[in-house]
């Protein structure tokens, strides 16, 4: 192997006449925690699915832990743990029972098993709840043992879609730092998921994903870094006029036009070019009414490549004046 656990050459995957999956090509390093981040139907589970081998590859490769996954399909599933949005436990069985029993599948020795169990119960916190039935857990309960149940035979790569999905903010801030903890492990992770906040704290690197393509590739800082150093938002008089006038300026990157704001971005330090934007604007004899400045976020980073929000209405035309050059990957 390369150090990369998974490597994906132009991928592609059509459903009839859907194309969910658009020459993708991506590699995950060794250890990392890398993101899939898209809208629903932008292919995310699509490529998920082609990983673990549940789906028929249609054309380009994939190797997983260096096995190819259309031909070595069951070394691959022997190397990988998976947790999806569909709960997959046996609901008449114990949290014990339902490890024991994933655990004996995949034949694993007893005192293996045992000790396995302990860890994962202990990093779950399900230790008090070992004996209780699948179906009488709660729903984050479930999806955690659902996550221990993915990480049994200590597998080298974790695949999670959506593995957060329906969480309130508490549970799911639990969840990173479970994730985070299986990662000091040493699994390499690999998890889909629809919320800028997630892939930003958790991941190492993250792939902004839509219409079954690709559009940019890298940390959540150099993402944020690439788009501008700050972002000022401001109302004017005129926004048409005022949008013009900083077009023109070399210190501003791009400017939105928003129903009520300017969404400025800017290359430089802001406390630099703040007084001149502001000079510039009132020399035209347009008032500034609001100004306030923050740090690019992710929902900027995504609105940026993608044109669009992540929810729903969110349209393009509400984006116009998107720069979409330099764009890697
Ligand atoms: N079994 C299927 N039959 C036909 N079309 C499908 C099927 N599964 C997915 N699609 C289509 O393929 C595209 C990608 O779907 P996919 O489920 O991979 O996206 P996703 O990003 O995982 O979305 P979600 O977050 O909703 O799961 C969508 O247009 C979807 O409607």
């Amino acid at each position: 192997m390369t150090g990369n656990v998974i490597e994906v050459n132009n991928l592609e995957y059509a459903y009839g006449s859907v194309k969910a999956v658009d020459d993708i090509s991506f590699t995950v390093k060794q250890g990392e925690i890398f993101s899939f981040l898209g809208p629903n139907g932008a292919g995310k589970s699509t490529v998920i699915n082609i990983l673990t081998t549940l789906r028929k590859i249609q054309k380009g490769e994939a190797r997983v832990n260096g096995y190819d996954v259309a031909k070595e399909s069951k070394s691959v599933r022997r190397s990988i743990g998976i947790v999806f949005q569909m709960l997959c436990l046996d609901h008449e069985m114990t949290v014990s029972e339902n490890l024991e029993y994933h655990g004996k599948i995949y034949s694993m020795p007893k005192k293996e098993r045992k000790e396995r169990i302990e860890e994962l119960l202990k990093l779950t916190e399900l230790e008090g709840k070992r004996n209780t039935l699948g179906k009488e857990l709660s729903g984050g309960m479930k999806r955690r043992l659902e996550l221990a149940r993915g990480l049994m035979t200590k597998p080298a790569v974790l695949f999670l879609d959506e593995p957060t999905v329906g969480f309130d903010i508490q549970t799911r801030m639990r969840m990173w730092e479970y994730l985070r903890e299986i990662k000091r492990e040493g699994t390499t992770i690999f998890l889909t998921t629809h919320y800028m906040e997630e892939a930003d704290q958790l991941s190492d690197r993250i792939s902004i994903i839509d219409h079954g393509k690709i559009i940019v590739t890298g940390s959540a800082e150099e993402l944020k870094d690439k788009l501008g150093k700050d972002l000022i938002y401001l109302e004017t008089s005129n926004n048409k006029i005022a949008a013009e006038i900083l077009r023109s300026l070399n210190s501003v990157k791009t400017v939105t036009e928003d129903t009520k704001s300017l969404r400025v971005m800017i290359g430089e330090n802001v406390t630099h070019v703040l007084p001149q934007i502001m000079e510039k604007i009132r020399e035209e004899g347009i008032d500034i009414t609001t100004v306030n400045i923050k740090k690019p976020s992710m929902d900027d980073v995504f609105v940026h490549y993608t044109g669009h929000g992540l929810r729903e209405g969110d349209t393009k035309e509400k984006y116009e004046g998107i720069e979409t050059e330099g764009v890697s990957e």
